[in-house]
């Protein structure tokens, strides 16, 4: 699939994370979710963490907001901390429920220490560094879930998780990673140059964008451990 939509910064990180990306994209439990053999009960695992890792998530774009220096950068990051918090998490909360899942039990799920790793790297990233560091960190999570939902919708060959595949595949989700990667684009202009690679900082920022594509891949390794 091309990575022209989601800019060119990540095309470019995308193709230095080399085969890391490949992994997470195009992971076992990825190919479960399109041809339906994932468990259900690895499935409910998995978003059952997912949604203790969207609420550090969300977090972390609240941090982004206040790492942003210019008006254009607070509106597209709190534009993505309500869409997560009004939008994301609440459909999980209703998957969940169907599945038979209480909203109880969903809030007193108990984090595990590959989602804690990743979100508290994200945030790291973030309080340690400016706003480009904490971008490269975000991307893998937003952008790889948006290439893997345009192409299961195009591949899927089972329904089962199509309610899944369609969330991230749908124009607002799509919409959602063309803003991010169109933010990406001007916080690292901002911040480093526009000749991304010229730069001292860049080997630093692939080397974040890569950690969270690594972790990515062990949330998936975790989701198929219920
Ligand atoms: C682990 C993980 N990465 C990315 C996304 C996309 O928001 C998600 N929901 N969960």
């Amino acid at each position: 699939m091309s990575d022209a939509g989601y800019g060119r910064a990540f095309g470019l990180m995308r193709r230095a994370a080399g085969g890391a990306w490949r992994d997470y994209t195009r992971h076992a439990f990825v190919g479960g979710l399109g041809d339906g053999s994932l468990p259900e009960a690895a499935f409910l695992h998995y978003l059952r963490q997912d949604y203790v890792f969207l609420t550090h998530f969300a977090r972390a774009w609240a941090l982004a907001v206040v790492k942003s220096e210019t008006a254009a950068e607070m509106q597209a990051a709190v534009g993505t901390v309500n869409a997560l918090i009004t939008h994301e998490m609440p459909l999980h909360v209703g998957i969940c429920a169907e599945a038979g899942i209480s909203g109880k039990a969903l809030f007193a799920t108990r984090e595990r220490p590959g989602n804690l790793a990743y979100t508290r790297f994200v945030l790291d990233a973030g309080f340690s560094g400016d706003l480009a560091d904490l971008l490269a960190a975000l991307m893998p999570c937003v952008l790889g879930y948006g290439e893997i939902g345009a192409r299961l919708a195009q591949e899927a060959t089972s329904q089962r998780y199509r309610d899944w595949i369609d969330t991230y595949a749908g124009s607002e989700y799509q919409e959602a990673c063309r803003a991010a990667g169109a933010l990406f684009d001007q916080a690292l202009t901002r911040r480093i140059g526009a000749d991304f690679e010229a730069s001292p900082r860049w080997a630093r920022l692939c080397d974040r964008f890569r950690t969270a594509t690594e972790l990515e891949i062990g949330f998936w390794q975790m989701g198929m451990q219920p």
